[in-house]
């Protein structure tokens, strides 16, 4: 599991090891600089010869600073470099003069003035251009003029940018580094380098796009959670990412071994939990049987398809090891849910919009609601304090699915697993599509109803009926960094609710009221566009209600199941339709060994 940053978490790291003595400010920039040339030799090792020939541009700040390191390495190991400023080299800040001023020993630096393709510049035909204008200290909008802006945002591949490899140092310089928006022109990278750890910029947003391949170089700086770095954080501030697949690997496998998989000889269906999912009426059966086939494929011992008298056929036609029953509107609901065994369940897949499914979800919510004291709905959002830690794990409650064994021994992580957000309910709801959007008029019917066993899967459409304030922040395009970000609005919402919202996208990003944050990367080698296809959404909601029916806490369930759904459709690869997501989850359980 990979530990994504701030940039004032990147700060934070950085200061406190500086004032610890343990390290200097122009050391980290020295080890910043070699990490960006080490990087593009171990991409291109063809570069590593002493023929080739680079732009440097530089900016106003310790970004810069990196880039005349870079520089005075590459002239060093023979190559011919030009540099070009952008700003005024006695305002720099301190660790970059000293940088500016070693590279004046081996070079010039010209004034950058948007213009690097400049007809008397000296090094025709660059193999490398870097980009140190700005890092995670941008504060505004990259305004350099039309001629760079036509530079930094042309294709790679293109006649401009031939065989030139664009390299950005940090963060593409015009990406905000907290929030992955565009602020001005931006910078096209094919490669960054970035230092210590991903930025939430480099996986939210515009952040793949702009990124290239993300490489990241260790400068020393202590790593991991457990290491004091991190550990200043709360829980709270942390978001973690599936953005290196071997690394994510780790989280579920520890949750699958333990809870998917269960090494008990008196194992039966129930103790794997029973899945109920709700599904429309004739001709519009078709999202829940999609969702229940995701949830019993991921490992609910039993799937129940609930669906209007008039809809039985069309459904009992269509399914055999899930079953069906008949189920006319709240009354009919609150019936089957007296069965206690039922521990999860789905509403929203073709639902319909009509006042039967707002009556079906607050029925479903009342009858799951966690009982007893100081468990009452919006208990989270009532006690929810952004700067406290969340809570450690509390006691499970009694379920019918068995309980599941402690994790073994973790393999070898620099991150400790976190600690849970608060104790699992025993009955989970999984709300989506027109479950949510039927509130689209009075959202706080919805919020006053929820409690902690609920997951929201909006997309951004329906994020923005249920929550058009924080949708309008996050859509407003970014005028100052660090910007607004997914990150900010999914732990707003999250908090509002009082559950967990799992909001989708490439970038899916998973809060829960505590603050605890996770982002599920569908980019880079993740990159899995296909899986935008119909009712790709209903299996994953099918997918967490079956991973709530194992017994795993809903936080765990939408990003182990919002992981496994990328996996899939990495597996199975183009031509992917939603009916294949599921089929495709016994080979990617194989593959991890399980
Ligand atoms: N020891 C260390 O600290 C290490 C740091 N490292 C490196 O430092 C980078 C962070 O450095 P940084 O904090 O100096 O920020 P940086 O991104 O260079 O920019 C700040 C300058 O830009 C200016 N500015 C902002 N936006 C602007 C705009 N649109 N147009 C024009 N100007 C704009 C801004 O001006 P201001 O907003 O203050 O007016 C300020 O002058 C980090 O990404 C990493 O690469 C590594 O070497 C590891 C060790
Ligand atoms: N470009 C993309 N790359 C990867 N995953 C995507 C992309 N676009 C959408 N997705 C994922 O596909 C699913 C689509 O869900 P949704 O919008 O609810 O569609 P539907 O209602 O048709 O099921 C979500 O899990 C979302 O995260
Ligand atoms: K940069």
């Amino acid at each position: 599991m990979t530990e994504l940053l701030t940039a004032a978490q990147m700060r934070a790291i950085e200061q406190a090891a500086i004032a610890s003595g343990e390290v200097t400010g122009l050391e980290l920039m020295e080890r910043a600089g070699r990490g960006v040339v080490e990087a593009i030799f171990e991409e291109w090792p063809e570069l590593a010869t002493t023929s080739h020939k680079a732009v440097v541009l530089c900016g106003p700040g310790n970004n810069g600073g990196d880039g005349f390191v870079v520089a005075r390495l590459l002239k060093e190991w023979g190559w011919e470099v030009e540099v070009f400023l952008y700003g005024d080299p006695e305002k720099l800040p301190p660790d970059a003069k000293v940088n500016y001023e070693r590279w004046g020993e081996l070079g010039e630096t010209f004034a950058f003035s948007g213009t690097f393709y400049h007809p008397e510049r000296r090094v025709a035909y660059p193999d490398v251009f870097f980009d140190a204008l700005f890092g995670i200290g941008l504060t505004r909008p990259v305004d350099l003029g039309e001629e760079y802006a036509d530079t930094a945002e042309s294709v790679p591949g293109d006649g401009l940018r031939g065989n030139l490899r664009h390299v950005a140092i940090d963060i593409p310089s015009g990406l905000c580094s907290d929030s992955g928006k565009v602020l001005g022109a931006p910078f096209l990278a094919d490669m960054t380098v970035t230092f210590h750890g991903f930025k939430h910029g480099h996986l939210l947003d515009f952040g793949p796009t702009l990124s290239g391949k993300v490489i990241c170089k260790d400068i020393g700086l202590p790593a991991g959670v457990g290491s004091g770095a991190f550990g200043n954080f709360p829980y709270s501030d942390r978001v973690t990412s599936a953005f290196d697949r071997e690394l994510q690997f780790d989280q579920v496998m520890r949750l699958a071994k333990t809870r998917v998989k269960t090494p008990h000889d008196d194992v039966h269906k129930y103790t794997h939990g029973h899945a109920l999912i709700l599904s429309g009426g004739p001709g519009k059966t078709g999202a829940a049987r999609l969702a229940a086939r995701g949830a019993l494929r991921i490992g609910a011992g039993l799937v129940t398809v609930g669906c209007p008298q008039t809809a039985l056929w069309e459904v009992a036609s269509q399914v055999t090891a899930i079953m069906c029953r008949p189920l006319d509107g709240a009354p009919g609901l609150t019936e089957a849910l007296e069965d206690e065994r039922i521990n999860a369940l789905c509403l929203g897949p073709g639902l319909g919009l009509g006042a039967d499914t707002q009556a079906l979800v607050l029925a479903a919510l009342k009858a799951t609601a966690p009982r007893g004291p100081g468990s009452s709905p919006g208990q989270d959002r009532s006690e929810h304090n952004p700067a406290a830690p969340a809570p450690e794990p509390g006691p499970r409650p009694t379920s019918t699915a068995a309980p599941a064994p402690e994790p073994g021994p973790r393999p070898a992580s620099t991150t400790p697993p976190a600690p849970e957000p608060g104790p699992r309910p025993a009955r989970a709801v999984v709300l989506d599509a027109d479950a949510l959007t039927r509130f689209e008029r009075n959202p706080q019917v919805l919020f006053d109803a929820l409690h902690q066993g609920c997951v929201l899967t909006p997309h951004a459409g329906e994020f923005k009926r249920l929550f058009p304030d924080i949708a309008e922040k996050l859509d407003a395009p970014a005028t100052t960094g660090p910007a607004y970000s997914k990150v900010d609005a999914t732990r707003e919402a999250a908090k509002r609710a009082g559950c967990t919202i799992l909001f989708k996208g490439p970038d899916t990003v998973i809060a829960h009221p505590s603050g605890q944050c996770s982002i599920n990367s569908s980019a880079y080698e993740r990159a899995a566009p296909w899986l935008a296809t119909a009712g790709s959404g209903d299996v994953l909601s099918g997918m967490i209600t079956g991973l709530l029916a194992r017994g795993l806490h809903p936080f765990d369930a939408a990003g182990t199941a919002a992981w496994l759904h990328t996996e899939c459709a990495l597996s199975f690869g183009p031509g992917l339709i939603a009916e294949d997501i599921p089929e495709e989850l016994p080979k990617v359980f194989r593959a991890l060994g399980l």
